[in-house]
């Protein structure tokens, strides 16, 4: 049978089929149509970036942060985005499983050429992730681990002066996420999870650029294009719950791949009615730590202060009691400070570049 030729240059060998559409090509169209679709994500609307702004990347050493590094430093450069880039890593604290992870980090430093931060859970909070478990168990670590990773991002984006932290969340994350939302009843959250970027008064801009990759094709961008990146599982997350909705979405994909995008666009189609919106807690700082909270203590000070108090799961419902008084002796976290750099703020958003190929593939 005569090789199939790819079906965007329709010259050269088609040798990828591509998880998100079927459509057979080339390598290189490959790369292409991938980078392209991220471009356009970045580039949508008024844009998620502006000229000159001074943008972390979430780097875990994994394959998403690591393609999102690569594909970055790659557009940066081709379309001339203006952006300062950095790479910002938490470590959790997690023996065998991050310290590993953040050597690859430390390989896609020097091979990015870009600079790296690395926070510790020990240092904030004076916990590892070992020791929480250790602690709590196994069965709700995530949501210490989740509500640490999150402030200790936004923290490392303040010492770093950045006022944007991007994370390498694909098409797939989200997916599993909206089915989440939906599966607990948090309708309320659904708009907030599908947007490529949030902000909020006084909050850190996040963006998801991957919004509409599909992991299985981030894992062939990783693959073909030979990136170093670490590929173990945590071994604190059997995190049963989001488990089933990725295993449920993984069936969902085999029979109809555009399910993941068909998702995606169902939870951005959701409108809070005012009601709803009415009754969420408006945003204040933590007593305590001065971090951004819907309740007088934030959740990372809630949970420190069940840790700190010796407590097992109930560390959980204990946190939400937010008792200000520090018992003697109890570690807090620091105060947050907000160190704005005015560097994003010349605001020329990034226009839209012609593409040189036209890309049927692109249209979601
Ligand atoms: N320890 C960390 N330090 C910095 N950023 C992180 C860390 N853990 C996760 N992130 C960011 O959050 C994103 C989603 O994290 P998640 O835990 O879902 O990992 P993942 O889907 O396996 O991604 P990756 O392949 O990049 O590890 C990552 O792509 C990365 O940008």
């Amino acid at each position: 049978m005569p090789p199939t030729p790819c079906s965007l240059c329709h010259s050269a060998r088609a040798l990828v089929k591509r998880p998100k559409t079927g459509q057979q090509v080339c390598k290189d169209c490959f790369f292409e149509v991938f980078e392209t679709e991220v471009h356009n994500t970045i580039v949508d609307g008024a844009g998620i970036f502006k000229r000159g702004e001074r943008v972390a990347i979430g780097a875990s050493g994994g394959k998403d942060s690591t393609v999102l590094a690569h594909v970055l430093c790659l557009l940066n450069q081709r379309y001339d985005y203006g952006l300062d880039l950095f790479l910002l890593s938490i470590d959790e604290g997690i023996t065998g499983y991050r310290d590993d992870s953040l050597e690859t980090v430390k390989q896609n430093q020097v091979e990015y050429g870009l600079p790296l931060k690395i926070l510790s859970y020990e240092d904030l909070y004076g916990w590892t992730m070992d020791r929480i478990v250790a602690q709590v168990g196994k069965r709700n670590n995530c949501t210490f681990c989740g509500v640490f990773r999150r402030q200790a991002l936004d923290r490392g984006a303040a010492q770093l002066s950045v006022d944007h932290i991007v994370t390498g969340h694909n098409a797939d994350d989200i997916a599993e996420t909206v089915l989440m939302n939906i599966m607990r009843g948090d309708v309320a959250r659904l708009s907030r999870c599908t947007a490529v970027t949030t902000q909020s008064e006084d909050t850190i801009k996040r963006s998801k650029p991957f919004k509409y990759a599909y992991e299985k094709e981030i894992v062939m961008y990783a693959y073909f294009k030979k990136l170093t990146y670490f590929s173990t599982e945590c071994i604190y997350a059997p995190d049963a719950y989001r488990g089933h909705a990725r295993v449920f979405l993984k069936d969902l994909e085999a029979i109809r791949p555009s399910a993941i995008i068909d998702i995606i666009h169902s939870g951005e189609s959701f409108v809070l009615e005012q009601s709803v919106q009415k009754g969420m807690k408006a945003m204040q700082t933590c007593l305590r730590c001065g971090y951004m909270s819907s309740n007088d203590l934030c959740k990372a000070c809630a949970l420190l202060q069940g840790l700190e108090a010796g407590l097992d799961r109930s560390a959980l419902r204990q946190g939400q009691e937010n008792n200000l008084t520090v018992p003697e002796g109890h570690r807090t976290i620091p105060k947050f400070e907000r160190i704005t750099s005015g560097a994003s703020t010349p605001t020329t958003p990034i226009a839209l570049e012609s593409i040189e190929k036209p890309l049927k593939a692109i249209a979601m």
